[in-house]
């Protein structure tokens, strides 16, 4: 792999963008590196397990379309693999492959696998694991040539709006290593926000940033479910939910609004809201009274608890 792959804009020289997984996550990033031309169609690999799938990928115009990881291994053995599976498939798909051509960078989106356990499975096959000496003195977080990065997207990245989260551990023995650092960054950012972070906090972060958007759909929905109830149409109550939940996000980001995100609590924008003896604060007592901050904080643990145990099981 080159330099170029900082500034992959789909002319030729460029490394492919190999896809492990086409499913939504994969179809999100896509959607949007594209949109932003990170990288362009012909520069796109994907790779998913059925040929419905992969049928379904070509109909969209996407000529590099696989169904046996192996075959595409071999094909573009100096792309930039993102893998993009459930994280109960990973180690058959990734223990596959041969060990001598591994690939050189990858980008895992999977929830509840640690970089200790991408490293060991990616790097060595599953027998030499158990036998090899050297899986007892391997690099943590790198083995062998292959940099690996955690990336946690979520579904707001097919419209440039993602919020991702990314650790990973430098290693100063592989050549270009910054590069691939850079790359993923400029990834990231191509989609959406990023937040560096240590690992140990990758799965509250998860939580936060990959999960919360299914919770803020339902709060959405509820939002709007509550006012058709009350008589309001299905399409303006939709509307005006979706537009309340973005400009209340909006003022909590955009200093313009007054808040400053760094010091200010989030209560002052609250106060701004519910005008005394008014009809808001009787929907924070209600809100206060059924449980509504106790229940996002336990989606979140609960979330960020899942990624624990998932961590533990992938780590077998
Ligand atoms: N959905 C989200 O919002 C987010 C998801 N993620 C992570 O992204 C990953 C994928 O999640 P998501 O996209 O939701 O899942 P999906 O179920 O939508 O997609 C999974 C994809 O993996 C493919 N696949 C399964 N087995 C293989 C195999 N052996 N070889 C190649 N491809 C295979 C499937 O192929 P086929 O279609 O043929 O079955 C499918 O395209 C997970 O690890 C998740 O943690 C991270 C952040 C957010
Ligand atoms: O539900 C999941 O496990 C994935 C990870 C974050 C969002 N979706």
């Amino acid at each position: 792999m080159t330099v170029n792959v900082v500034s992959n804009n789909g002319s030729s020289g460029i490394p492919p963008l190999v896809f492990i997984g086409g499913g939504n996550m994969a179809s999100a990033l896509i959607k949007g590196c594209e949109k932003k031309n990170f990288v362009s169609k012909n520069n796109i690999v994907v790779s998913v397990q059925t040929e419905k799938s992969a049928e379904k990928w070509r109909k969209q115009g996407y000529e590099n379309v696989f169904t046996n990881t192996l075959e595409m291994l071999e094909k573009y053995p100096t792309a930039v693999y993102i893998l993009c599976v459930k994280p109960q498939v990973f180690e058959e798909v990734v223990s596959s492959w041969p060990v001598n051509s591994r690939p050189k960078f990858i980008l895992s989106v999977m929830a509840g696998v640690p970089l200790k356990t991408l490293s060991g499975k990616v790097s060595f096959s599953r027998q030499q694991n158990l036998n090899s000496f050297y899986f007892f003195f391997q690099l943590p977080f790198v083995s062998g040539n292959t940099t690996i990065i955690r990336l946690m997207p979520n579904v707001a990245s097919s419209i440039g709006a993602g919020a991702s989260t990314m650790c990973y551990e430098r290693n100063s023995t592989i050549e270009n290593q910054e590069i691939y650092i850079k790359y993923a960054r400029d990834f990231a950012e191509c989609v959406g926000t990023v937040e560096i972070i240590p690992e140990r906090c990758f799965n509250p972060a998860m939580a936060i940033g990959g999960s919360s958007p299914a919770w803020t759909f339902m709060y959405i929905e509820s939002l709007a479910d509550g006012a058709v109830a009350q008589g309001l149409g299905r399409s303006e109550a939709k509307r005006l939910a979706a537009q309340a939940v973005l400009g209340a996000a909006q003022m909590v980001l955009d200093s313009e609004s007054g808040f400053d995100i760094e010091t200010q609590h989030f209560g002052l924008l609250k106060d701004k809201v519910c005008s005394p003896g008014g009809t808001t604060i009787e929907g924070v007592r209600t809100l206060e009274k059924n449980g509504f901050r106790s229940a996002v904080m336990e989606a979140v643990i609960a979330a960020s608890s899942k990624a624990d145990d998932m961590a533990k099981a992938t780590a077998k």
